[in-house]
């Protein structure tokens, strides 16, 4: 077995770093990839390619682009135009519940509707659609009991990792929000995936699980996986990423090992200027309170519904 190791990875790139620049394994390539809003253009992605096995984080001040950047690759979104490939496999056009099932998924913020679900139903949705079943036939039909208990055997293995599993039974909305932070994560690994997205994972997380939660998210790098997250905290950046990517007006504008992207002046001026302390005071905020039912889980889970009903009828 080769040796696990959550040191910071050198020799990504072949040439200098910066934007667009190619890497020695990429897990990821994006080509092209623009999203308009109007008038606004959100992303407009020449190259990038995410680094195979390691921890990227992509940063860029509010309204950069990075969460359309996100859904566009994961299937929640609509590009104007755009390729990009996962480990080979043309995932354009490609829906969400597929894109999982294809190893690439992404967490969400638990909003109001999934915080009345228990903690171990919200794993089991994170099982969606995997080998192919569908998730509501898992649930109604006796011959999917196996299916189910393995389901469930997975998801309590996970809980239990993640430290969640006397939690099992409570509402997920009765977490702290660095627990739901560890339960999305958990969540997310239920398809098995070989690379996980995590939308800002330290929003809403109070000092005494912020250890842990890097604890976990290193380990994900340990087990082999590829992680590429977004997150405003500066401070966990430099300490768990082996390469960061900088957005800015929907462009990626610089790219490079952590200490010398984080000091480069463009970036300061383009992003770290450009912050202020109260943006993580309004994200603390944001998670506490969940302020919506919009969440893009919800609305594959929707999708899938609409599919049932249709491959029924
Ligand atoms: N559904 C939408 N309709 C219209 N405009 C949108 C929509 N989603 C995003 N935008 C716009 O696209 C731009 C990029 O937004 P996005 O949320 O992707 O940025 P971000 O970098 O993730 O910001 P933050 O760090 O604040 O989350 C912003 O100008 C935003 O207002």
């Amino acid at each position: 077995m080769p040796e696990k190791s959550a040191s910071k990875a050198t020799g990504l790139q072949i040439g200098e770093p910066g934007p667009g620049v190619k890497k020695v394994d990429p897990i990821l390539v994006a080509d092209n990839v623009t999203r308009t809003f109007g008038g606004n253009t959100a992303v407009d992605v020449a190259h990038v390619e995410i680094p195979r096995g390691v921890i990227t984080a992509l940063i860029g001040p509010n309204g950069a682009g990075k969460t359309t950047f996100f859904n566009l690759l994961t299937g929640f979104d609509k590009p104007n135009t755009g390729t990009w490939f996962f480990d080979g496999q043309d995932l354009a056009g490609v829906p969400a519940y597929k894109v999982s099932r294809r190893g690439m998924v992404r967490t969400f913020q638990l909003t109001k509707a999934l915080g009345l679900l228990s903690v171990l139903e919200n794993m089991r949705l994170g099982a969606t659609k995997q080998g192919g079943e569908r998730f509501l036939t898992a649930l109604i039909s006796p011959l999917w009991r196996k299916r189910e208990a393995d389901i469930t055997a997975r998801a309590m293995d996970l809980l239990a990792r993640f430290k969640l599993d006397t939690k099992a039974d409570d509402y997920a909305a009765s977490l702290s929000g660095g627990q739901r932070k560890l339960l999305e994560m958990a969540r997310a690994l239920m398809t098995e995936p070989r690379l996980v997205m995590l939308d800002e994972p330290m929003a809403g997380v109070n000092p005494a699980l912020t250890q842990s939660l890097l604890g976990h998210i290193l380990d994900l790098k340990t087990t082999g996986m590829t992680v590429l997250f977004v997150e405003h905290d500066m401070h966990m950046v430099r300490t768990i990423a082996d390469w960061v990517i900088v957005m800015a007006e929907g462009k990626i504008v610089a790219e490079g090992y952590p200490d010398a992207v984080m000091d480069d002046p463009a970036v300061i001026d383009a992003y770290l200027g450009a912050h202020h302390d109260t943006d993580l005071g309004s994200l603390t905020g944001q998670l506490e309170v969940a302020k919506d039912d919009n969440s893009p889980l919800l609305a594959v889970i929707q999708e899938e519904l609409a599919e049932e009903k249709e491959g029924g009828a």
